[in-house]
Order: C-alpha cells, then structure tokens, then sequence
C-alpha cells in the first residue's frame, strides 16, 4: 500500500493500491478485467487486489458490475478482455476451495435447515461430515430441526452462508450478504463474516449497505459504471476529510484558499469555509490565511462517514463517470485511467 503525500496544492486521496502493484499474499487478482454485453461495458478494466484473511468489500451503486464480477471470479461468466486469478489459478479452476453465495442457494422450504445443508453437501459432493459444524458457525444448531420456511430472513441468509461454508473453503464471495437484513439481521451477519475472517478465511462481498462495510470490511474497492474509482483501506477512505475554517475577512480567505488548493476544493458554507483537505494540509492553510492577514477564529477537521466519500466518489448515482474531479483525480483508478 502507497500512502499518497500529503501536499498543499494536490488533491487529498485516500492511499489507494496503486494499479498493476502486487497485493502481498494475494487471494484474488484481476488484471482488466472486462465483460461487454453486446456494445455495453458493464465490467471495465477492472484491476484489484484481495489479501489473504482480509474481509474485502465491493462496493458501488445499483448496476455498478459487483454481481458480474463475482460472478467471473467465479467462473459462472466468461470475462470480455482482461484476466482474474483466484487462490494461484485461472478463474473457475479453484472452485472447489471458493465458498460462494452468489445466487441463492435453492433452500427447500418444507425441508429443516440441516436437512437442506445434507442434501447441497451431497450434490456438492463433499459429504455430510461438515453439516453440523457449519450449523454452528452460523449459530443455528439449535433451530437446524426446524423447517427452513420458519426461519427469519436472517436466518435464511445465514443457513445460505452456512452451505457456502460446506466446503470449508479459503475463500467466501458474498453477494449483498445483508441485502433486505433488518439491523438485528445485519449485526448477526457481520459478526458470521468476522468470525470467518478471524479463522483465517478471505471474505469478498459485495454491497451498496455502507454503513455496514464502514464496520465489517478491511478494505474496499468502490465501482460505479464498471470502473474501479479507488482501491482503499476503510480508514484512508474516511481520511478523505474537510477540514471547517472561520476566517475574517471570509471573501479574502475564500480566494486565498482557492489559490491554495484549486476552486474545486474549496466552498463557503454557512459563513465558514469548507475545503477539500487531508489532516495534514491543516497547517499550511492556517499558514496561507493568517500571511493573507486573515484572521482565523476556527479551524477544525472533519472525519466524514464513508457513505458521504462513496457519493462525492460516485456523484451519487450509476450514471456514466463525469471528468475526474480534482478531489478524486489523485491516485483514484479513474484518474489515471
Ligand atoms: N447476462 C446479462 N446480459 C446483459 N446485461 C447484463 C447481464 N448481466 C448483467 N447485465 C447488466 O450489467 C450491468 C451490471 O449488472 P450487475 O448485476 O453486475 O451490477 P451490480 O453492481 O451487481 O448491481 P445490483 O447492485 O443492482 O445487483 C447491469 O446494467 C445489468 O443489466
């Protein structure tokens, strides 16, 4: 991972990996990865990395290519162009160590939860032997009699992560695992999901929940009409902050900002000044401001969630990506695409 500098004058960015840098011990690598449907890109020279025992998150808005992409992870669809290694081989030929929950699972209602688990374990092939231990993982040994049309639905996304599990595989891929989940659902899942990761498997799940992958992921990569824009940990994700000035004169501290940092960077909002910055531009604004004979009554950094940075990050919308803005240009996949 390559922290970006943090310099007065360029964009503040999270520390991106940059594209084409190995990932150490790497689960997952794709190399440009493309799929085009007729004459629509919905996949787009997508180039990542997943580390092992990390719980990696891809995110990005409704027809973003999450599901496409797990899916030629999986070997389910044929990439376009470009290429992706799971576990050291092709995709599709490790399908036996990758615990996949991509489409459901096909769960018999009329039958119990173990019973279910029994019959994927056989058509698997990987036999019975697992069935209650999976049970456990996912905490429903003791509703595993029961028949799977009582359970809640997050019990039913549970059994389904449970006969992902049957194979006792490296590598789980998730697709929206907490989709539909009401909050109790989500925590239960996000606690299964960490649990995995502490075993020391590799998680990858898509979603559009960000709060949940706020506290559930290690890093994430955010897509959005196919297109990786950032590659990040959750944290360098959030460091993408602003930094709230009080300064007097404010039109004199606006233009002196804008000089600094760039127009785009910079907004006055409710007689104060909002600038695009990283913690560590703070001083050299203070500096510029008070040479400029501003004086500066406040100063403070924002954290912002990352639901706010996925929107600036996605203009908040599936729509085709706009010309990199500044605060994004910098070591963003977009920007140097
Ligand atoms: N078999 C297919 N044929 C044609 N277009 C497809 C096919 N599969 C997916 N697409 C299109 O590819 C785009 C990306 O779909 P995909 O399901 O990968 O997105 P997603 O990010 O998972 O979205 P969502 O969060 O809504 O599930 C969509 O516009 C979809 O309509």
């Amino acid at each position: 991972m390559t922290t970006a500098p943090e310099t007065v004058g360029r964009p503040a960015a999270p520390a991106p990996t940059v594209p084409g840098t190995p990932v150490a011990d790497p689960v997952v690598v794709t190399d440009r990865l493309t799929k085009r449907y007729g004459r629509r890109t919905v996949v787009d020279a997508l180039s990542l990395g997943v580390r092992r025992g990390e719980v990696f998150g891809f995110l990005g808005p409704n027809g973003a290519g999450k599901t496409t992409t797990l899916r030629m992870l999986l070997g389910l669809v044929r990439p376009t162009s470009g290429s992706a290694t799971v576990l050291g081989r092709p995709a599709g030929a490790s399908v036996a160590e990758v615990g996949a929950l991509v489409e459901g699972p096909g769960l018999y209602p009329f039958l119990s939860g173990r019973d279910n688990l029994r019959v994927l374990a056989r058509y698997a092939g990987v036999g019975t032997a697992r069935v209650d231990a999976v049970l456990d993982t996912v905490d429903l040994a003791d509703r595993a009699g029961d028949r799977f049309g009582t359970y809640s639905l997050g019990m039913k996304q549970r059994l389904g992560i449970a006969a992902a599990l049957l194979k006792d595989p490296a590598l789980v891929v998730l697709d929206e695992p907490t989709n539909g989940l009401d909050p109790a659902g989500i925590s239960e899942v996000r606690g299964l999901l960490r649990r995995l990761a502490g075993e020391g498997r590799t998680v990858v799940l898509s979603s559009h929940l960000l709060g949940e992958v706020e506290h559930l992921c290690d890093r994430v990569a955010v897509v959005a009409s196919g297109r990786l824009l950032v590659e990040s940990t959750v944290d360098d994700l959030r460091g993408l902050g602003r930094l709230v000035v009080d300064a007097r004169p404010l039109d004199t501290a606006a233009a002196v900002a804008r000089r600094l940092l760039g127009p785009d960077r910079v907004s006055v909002v409710d007689g104060a000044l909002h600038l695009q910055t990283s913690p560590g531009e703070t001083a050299a604004v203070n500096r510029a401001l008070v040479l400029a004979d501003v004086d500066v009554t406040g100063l403070r950094q924002e954290a912002r969630t990352l639901e706010e940075v996925f929107l600036q990050l996605t203009d908040g919308d599936a729509g085709p990506p706009p010309d990199p803005a500044p605060a994004r240009r910098t070591r963003t996949r977009r920007g140097e695409r």
